[in-house]
């Protein structure tokens, strides 16, 4: 199988990668996340926001991990948009639900250099959220994270190198792999 342009392939990708966390213990990490988020809520209903592309998988394993009822509505903002390095924010969708007063639970796969996860965090406090939780699968374990933005909740820590799988692109392939890899330079 071959791709149709000429982005790097995957296959060759995968040859000079590590895998780091099959399925099995992210669905175990998520199922805690569930837990833990249930427990902040205390029975308030929040707006689980998921931020597309990269959350898809997480998002969708989360909201079924999560007890308490939640109202869903998406974002899309990209910075890296198929690339292995990031650039300007690009908004290609911003929330449809009020968020006037309500309590959102951001959702996004990976907690980088923390550009997106802070743009949409103060996007949702400007649109009136009276609370922002932030809920990431991972993130890496560098010092170039922006000021003022962390992981309230968070799956599982990553080695400063470029990672896909489990919703997380290479030249936007690879998102569907049930694991998470990282590119060994
Ligand atoms: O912390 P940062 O350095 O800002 O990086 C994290 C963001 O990068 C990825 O999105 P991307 O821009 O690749 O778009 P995608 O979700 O469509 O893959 C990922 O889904 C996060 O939203
Ligand atoms: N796929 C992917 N997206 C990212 N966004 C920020 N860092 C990364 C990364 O390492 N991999």
């Amino acid at each position: 199988m071959t791709t149709t342009s000429s982005v790097p392939a995957l296959a060759q990708a995968l040859t000079r990668s590590e895998l780091l966390f099959k399925r099995e213990d992210l669905e175990t990490v998520i199922a805690h996340i569930g837990r833990a988020v249930d427990a902040a809520l205390d029975g308030e209903r929040a707006v689980f926001l998921t931020v597309m592309n990269g959350a898809l998988m997480f998002g969708a394993q989360l909201a079924l991990a999560i007890r308490t009822d939640l109202e869903f509505d998406y974002v899309h903002a990209t910075r890296y948009r198929g690339a292995t390095s990031g650039k300007d924010l690009h908004w290609l969708r911003e929330p449809s639900v009020s968020l006037q007063g309500r309590v959102v639970l951001l959702v996004d796969d990976i907690l980088d250099e923390g550009h997106t996860l802070k743009a949409v965090r103060d996007d949702c406090l400007r649109r009136g959220a009276k609370r922002v939780l932030v809920a990431t699968l991972c993130r890496k374990l560098h010092d170039r994270c922006v000021e003022g933005i962390q992981s309230d909740f968070n799956g599982v820590e990553l080695p400063d190198r470029y990672v896909f799988g489990y919703g997380m692109d290479y030249y936007e392939q690879g998102r569907n792999l049930p694991a998470i890899y990282a590119l060994k330079e």
